[in-house]
């Protein structure tokens, strides 16, 4: 934590991506990813849900424990679910600290400015470290009516008050998603906590990407997304490989099997 707020008064700029499970976690981990994000988007490329707003903490515990299993210099951010949070300070606290304990997570993410300030507040002096989302929040999809970049004309400036009313909370950094690339640029110099961008420009302190997406796993993705990889057609290659072998006789060979 004491890197990245140091990275951005040297204007150095740091990757963040998702990992639910120990490998893929080992794998960032060992790239040199910094920080380590189980997000609630678990939800849909874990679980198979069509948005975050099914996804419980008990869903969640068991993949974050795995990720911080899996990882030995990364920082581990656990994404506090919907529900666990909205509905008050000591929801908030019970959700939060259940992660700490249960999982060896580093700090909490939640969605939301200043209507969830009380809950900034209460976790922050918990000793609970606590990263905050603006823009497009998922879990607030059916409110936006769907995934739409948000911030732009007058809400910007209702944004600019979130981040700097998350600021002053005591969070210790800020993603932005889906927002115009000017409006993140005025919130990253109007702050002196880190910003992490997803589909947010060039601007940011700092990028996140879900792992899927930009490996090349995920079938749709938004317009920000780069993939990377083309994982999704080696890991095809690789089935359909074997399932030739297997149909063919050709797999397991004399030195996969046991005398
Ligand atoms: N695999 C995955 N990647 C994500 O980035 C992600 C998730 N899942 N699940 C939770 C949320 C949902 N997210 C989304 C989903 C869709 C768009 C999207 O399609 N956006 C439109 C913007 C349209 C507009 O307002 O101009 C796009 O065309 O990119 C954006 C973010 C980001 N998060
Ligand atoms: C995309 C990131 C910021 C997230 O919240 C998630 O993966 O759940
Ligand atoms: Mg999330």
């Amino acid at each position: 934590m004491r890197d990245i707020a140091a990275a951005k008064q040297r204007h150095e700029k740091w990757p963040m991506l998702t990992a639910y499970d120990a490998l893929t976690a080992r794998v960032f981990d060992e790239a040199g990813i910094p920080v380590l994000l189980v997000g609630d988007s678990a939800a849909m490329v874990v679980y198979g849900y069509d948005s975050t707003i099914p996804v419980t903490v008990d869903d969640l515990i068991p993949l974050t424990a795995a990720v911080v299993r899996g990882s030995k210099r990364a920082m581990v951010v656990a994404d506090l679910p919907f529900g666990s949070y909205q509905t008050g300070v000591s929801e908030a606290l019970t959700s939060a600290t259940r992660f700490m304990k249960e999982t060896g997570a580093h700090a909490i993410k939640l969605e939301g400015g200043r209507r969830v300030l009380p809950q900034v507040e209460a976790l922050v002096a918990a000793g609970i470290p606590v990263m905050g989302h603006l823009g497009l929040t998922p879990q607030s999809v059916n409110a936006f009516g769907g995934y739409r970049v948000q911030g732009r004309g007058e809400s910007g400036e209702e944004l600019i008050a979130d981040a700097k009313a998350l600021e002053a909370a005591g969070a210790f950094s800020v993603v932005l998603e889906c927002v115009p690339g000017e409006l993140a640029a005025r919130v990253t110099s109007s702050l002196s906590i880190p910003t992490i961008g997803i589909g947010a420009g060039n601007a940011t302190d700092a990028q996140v990407l879900v792992w899927q997406d930009m490996a090349g796993l995920t079938p749709h993705t938004a317009k920000f997304v780069k993939k990377f990889a083309d994982v999704n057609g080696v890991l095809g290659d690789a089935a359909r490989a074997y399932a030739d072998e297997v149909v063919g006789g050709g797999y397991p060979a004399a030195e996969h099997s046991y005398k």
